[in-house]
């Protein structure tokens, strides 16, 4: 029962512990994400800043061209290559700069010898691009051309100068809505302008590329112009992640202007190149110059968080689940020790009884010996007194033992002396009557609450022995072993002393022996007025054992 006590509470600190342990080690990883959570948007939110700005910055650099037209209407090609080498000299992310007129078919002849006069070209030509590819003059009667007049940027951009963008639509389209927005314009998407054109050549389809233009102003017949520019948004993301050093997450550009598709401008790929943990990607939003709507996707790998995470909340659940284990441990082993003082005690207990037992009980006759005959003769006088109930004591004696002994020998004595005492013990039915060996071949009986009438539960003694036929052949009563009884029966009084009744019973003992032996003599007392009891009679009126012997 204690054990499965022990092992319901063990259980119990078990099950709590481990709830505590993982509960602590949950909130902690909880937070501890929610933390890393925060640092991601965070770090994300200022990459995208940085890129907005730098992006930004390339494309304001884009007015300084606008210089070049103050005061003319059509720069000189030293003059813009100039201009535009040093622009992209200070911003690596713009890979080409065209400038592009616009101007009518019917101004067409006047621009052509203007330009070719302005720079001392022999001649200029505004082209179109046949069906075929090939790239002809244009015959155009009306209407308007946008031809490629200088060109500044990496070879790869390079388209053949004068010819017609009003033949190419994505571009074409962009110079219109720079025209109608009066500032600085977007392309929606990628283009490439070369592909468009010609489609062949040495274009790289992983450059990125987004197109710009400026309306300009001031050629004579109300001309305008535009510089379109060519980004390596590549370049634009390097630039702007070597000022944040933040591992671990991938980028996607998004164009989202207007009802249209996202459409992916571009993939910046973590350095890490590890797996992308896309549920807990961020979108954020782009303020980037060119009326568009950009956002930056950003996706981190499973690196960026695993690296960012601490072994902190493993920590707590290993030493909760150690206390734990711990306060188990020391609970069982509390209980182990206690159960060990339990049972120790036990024993005690049962070895204390054993002694209590032993030191009460006569080792020859195994009945209660002298000294516990005393101590109960004590207490059932006392109650008697108390409950005013009377009292009577029984002395036995052993006939002729002296003979019994001279001619048997002692151990045999010892051997009758033990039949007799269980005999009498045998004899009584009642749990508080107590036969103790009261010394030698002397036996006690006490029989508490019985009056008078204990001389026939005496008799009946005394014909057990006898009718037990143990040899005596020594005796002078009889051939068989037989004894002598006294009883004394007395009420308790304040005024009589408890020896009185060992004196009564005693007496009425010698007188039994005094009168032949193997009989059962009463005692009859009485309390005189002053307390003294006398024994008026010693009363043989048990008969004699049926064998008698001479004495
Ligand atoms: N074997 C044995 N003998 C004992 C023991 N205790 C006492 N005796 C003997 O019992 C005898 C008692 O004898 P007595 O008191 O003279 O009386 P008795 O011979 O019985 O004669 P009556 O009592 O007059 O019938 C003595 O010889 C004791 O030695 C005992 O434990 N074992």
């Amino acid at each position: 029962m204690k054990d499965t006590v022990t092992r319901n509470w063990a259980l119990l600190v078990l099950t709590l512990g481990l709830m505590l342990s993982l509960g602590a080690a949950w909130l902690l990883h909880f937070s501890e994400q929610e933390q890393l959570r925060n640092r991601f948007v965070k770090d994300v939110s200022d990459r995208s800043a940085v890129f907005s700005r730098e992006l930004n910055t390339s494309l304001e650099t884009l007015y300084t061209l606008q210089t070049l037209f103050i005061g003319q209407a059509i720069p000189r090609l030293e003059d813009f290559e100039f201009v535009a080498s040093n622009t992209r000299a200070r911003h690596k992310d713009i890979v080409a700069i065209y400038w592009v007129p616009e101007i009518s078919a019917g101004l067409r002849d006047v621009f052509e010898r203007d330009i070719a006069t302005t720079n001392g070209f022999r001649t200029f030509k505004v082209l179109r691009q046949q069906p075929d590819g090939q790239v002809v003059p244009s015959d155009k009667a009306s209407g308007l051309h946008r031809p490629v007049v200088y060109f500044q940027g990496e070879l790869s951009q390079k388209i053949p100068l004068g010819i017609d963008l009003t033949d190419n639509y994505p571009v074409n389209s962009l110079l219109m809505q720079a025209k109608l927005s009066g500032g600085l314009t977007l392309s929606s998407g990628r283009i490439a302008l070369k592909d468009s054109l010609l489609k062949q050549g040495d274009y790289h389809s992983s450059m990125m590329k987004v197109a710009l233009s400026i309306p300009l102003r001031g050629y004579p017949g109300k001309v305008a112009g535009y510089i379109v520019t060519v980004i390596d948004l590549r370049e634009s993301f390097a630039k702007a992640l070597s000022q944040i050093r933040v591992a671990g997450i991938d980028m996607k550009l998004w164009d989202q202007t207007g009802v249209q598709e996202p459409m992916l401008l571009h993939h910046h790929v973590s350095r890490t190149r590890l797996e992308i943990d896309e549920r807990r990607s961020t979108l954020v939003p782009m303020h980037v110059n060119g009326n568009r709507q950009w956002f930056m996707e950003a996706l981190p790998t499973f690196y960026y968080f695993n690296n960012k995470a601490t072994w902190l909340p493993h920590l707590v659940f290993v030493l909760g689940m150690s206390l734990t284990g711990l306060i188990c441990f020391s609970f069982v082993r509390i209980a182990r020790r206690n159960a060990k003082i339990r049972h120790e005690t036990h024993q005690l207990l049962t070895s204390n009884q054993e002694l209590a037992e032993i030191s009460r009980t006569d080792a020859l006759t195994a009945v209660a010996n002298r000294r516990y005959f005393d101590e109960v003769l004590d207490k059932e006088w006392k109650r008697s007194l108390r409950n005013k109930t009377p009292l009577t004591l029984i002395m036995v004696d052993i006939d002729c033992f002296k003979l019994y002994n001279d001619y048997y020998g002692h151990l045999e004595g010892d051997e009758c002396i033990h039949a007799v005492a269980q005999t009498l013990r045998d004899m009584m039915s009642r749990p508080m009557d107590l036969v103790a060996r009261y010394g030698g071949e002397e036996f006690a009986i006490l029989l508490p609450d019985t009056n008078e009438n204990a001389v026939i539960l005496a008799e009946q003694c005394r014909k057990m022995i006898e009718q037990q036929r143990i040899a005596h052949a020594a005796s002078k009563v009889s051939p068989y072993v037989t004894v002598s009884m006294g009883v004394a029966t007395v009420n308790a009084a304040q005024t009589l002393d408890v020896s009185e009744l060992i004196r009564h019973a005693d007496r009425a003992l010698y007188s039994a022996k005094a009168n032949g032996r193997n009989q059962v003599v009463r005692a009859e007392i009485e309390v005189g007025h002053g307390g003294a009891p006398q024994l008026l009679e010693q009363n043989p009126l048990i008969q004699q054992g049926s064998e008698k012997r001479e004495r």
